[in-house]
């Protein structure tokens, strides 16, 4: 499966602080010799109209990774989690004419090949991938329709992912393995080496 998913545009999440990996771009690290950035990149290219980074500080640091892609710096201040970087891509979707925005972790690269269709055929009218039956609900298609339902709750505090989008209607559509590995800390990394090298 695959095949490029008109209107969607894809945003890697990259405008956290990464406490954990001990600050700086976690999506720049590098995984099987090239940048996680590239890894992420070359599996959601072909799932997608168009691509966006949403990070904040000087984009120019992913550009000899990521070339012309656009940098999308959050529309609130102060790091409010992964939902700003959610709602800097419903605009950016809107401002292009696309209609579904899916986004993924910077810190997640082994995304499966099927995850915007999977995703698409189910979103009523969110859809969150689950693996393991645990949900990762930053990975995700978002309707940009609902950007100022969105806008309007972050503005009254609202920071949580799953809370928000259950409150519209979030489809888990399951993953058999774990495609949804991740980078939060220095060990994760070997992980995700070890998955690469198997073939994930
Ligand atoms: N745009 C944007 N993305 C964020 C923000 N906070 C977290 N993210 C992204 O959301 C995803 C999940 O974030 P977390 O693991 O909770 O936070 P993190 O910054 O990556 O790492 P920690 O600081 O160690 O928790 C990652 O891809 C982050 O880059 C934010 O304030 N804005």
């Amino acid at each position: 499966m695959g095949g490029t998913r008109p209107g969607i545009l894809a945003v890697v999440l990259a405008g956290g602080l990464a406490r954990r990996m001990g600050g700086g771009d976690k999506t720049l690290l590098p995984l099987g010799g090239q940048p996680m950035l590239s890894v992420l990149m070359e599996r959601l290219r072909p799932q997608a109209a168009a691509f966006a980074i949403s990070a904040n500080g000087d984009p120019s640091r992913f550009a000899a990774v990521a070339p012309g892609v656009p940098v999308l710096a959050d529309p609130l201040p102060g790091f409010p989690g992964p939902l700003a970087g959610v709602l800097a891509g419903m605009d950016h979707a809107a401002s292009l004419g696309l209609d579904m925005v899916l986004t993924v972790p910077g810190d997640t690269p082994l995304v499966p090949m099927d995850l915007a269709a999977r995703l698409h055929a189910a979103a009523s009218p969110i859809a969150c991938a689950a693996s393991a039956g645990r949900m990762h609900p930053p990975v995700a298609l978002w309707p940009a329709g609902l950007r100022d339902d969105l806008r309007a709750a972050m503005a009254t505090g609202e920071g949580k992912v799953s809370r928000w989008a259950a409150r519209h209607g979030c489809m888990p559509v399951e993953w058999p393995g774990d495609p949804f590995l991740n980078a939060n800390a220095p060990e994760d990394l070997a992980a995700l080496e070890a998955a690469m090298a198997r073939g994930a």
